[in-house]
């Protein structure tokens, strides 16, 4: 692989991933990160893609916050809720997160990059070629007239609760499941999401906490099925 031409590394410590997610990137993956890291600041100049400018910034908020909603998938030999995964969408994707990530790690699944925005689906579809990945599939459109199904979905940062599930949902194979990455969860939004699952068949399967490794932010990922 070309080096990149970034002079700010990630601060890739092998025991935080290993601590934190019980899962280590090879040579590869962690090169990979690095050139993702460039080509987002490259294009940050010109479209706004992140707020995030510093490299230990981009390592907790952006790649390790986009690994933990998988965290059930990165241990060997794991088959959460009994769900086979091939087919992934990150719908909203933006500038790549939650789905490049997840790409760069799980290279055996196969991951729409779903975006309704025009100019960040041109930089994602850069992005095959920049990170010798070839499981990315960058698409323009909208969640609500997609008609794909899958095995896996993931929304992260955009919308709420009734809004992720509108998209997510109907967009799963029966089996199939939608992490949605969220910030503050309160107890009352499982009253909303009770009255939300019914209409999609689904059902919660589980809602795990967390603190971010470096900055202590209070994170949530929920866990929900289409039955
Ligand atoms: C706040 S950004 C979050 C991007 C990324 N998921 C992240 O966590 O950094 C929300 C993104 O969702 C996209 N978006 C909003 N509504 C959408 C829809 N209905 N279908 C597809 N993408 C949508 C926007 O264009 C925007 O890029």
């Amino acid at each position: 692989m070309m080096a990149t031409a970034n002079p700010l590394l990630l601060p890739l410590n092998a025991a935080l991933w290993q601590e934190t997610l019980h899962w280590q990137p090879s040579d590869r993956q962690q090169e990979q990160f690095q050139r993702f890291y460039g080509a987002v600041l490259r294009a940050n100049q010109s479209i706004n893609l992140t707020r995030i400018t510093t490299a230990t910034d981009f390592w907790e908020k952006h790649l390790w916050d986009s690994l933990r909603g998988i965290a059930p998938w990165l241990l060997p030999r794991s088959s959460p809720w009994g769900a086979s995964i091939q087919r992934v969408v990150d719908i909203g994707s933006g500038g790549g997160f939650p789905g490049v990530p997840v790409a760069i790690a799980r290279p055996d699944w196969q991951i729409t990059l779903l975006e309704a925005t025009q100019k960040k689906v041109r930089f994602l579809e850069s992005l095959p070629q920049q990170l010798g990945l070839s499981n990315l599939r960058p698409q323009w459109g909208r969640a609500e007239a997609h008609q794909f199904t899958y095995d896996l979905a993931m929304i992260r940062a955009v919308g709420d609760l009734a809004r992720c599930c509108q998209y997510g949902l109907p967009r799963l194979r029966p089996g199939g499941i939608l992490i949605l990455y969220r910030g503050q969860w309160t107890a009352p939004e499982v009253n909303t999401l009770n009255a939300l699952l019914p209409r999609y068949h689904s059902q919660l399967l589980d809602v795990q906490d967390f603190v971010t490794p470096l900055s202590h932010a209070q994170r949530h990922c929920l866990y929900l099925q289409r039955t």
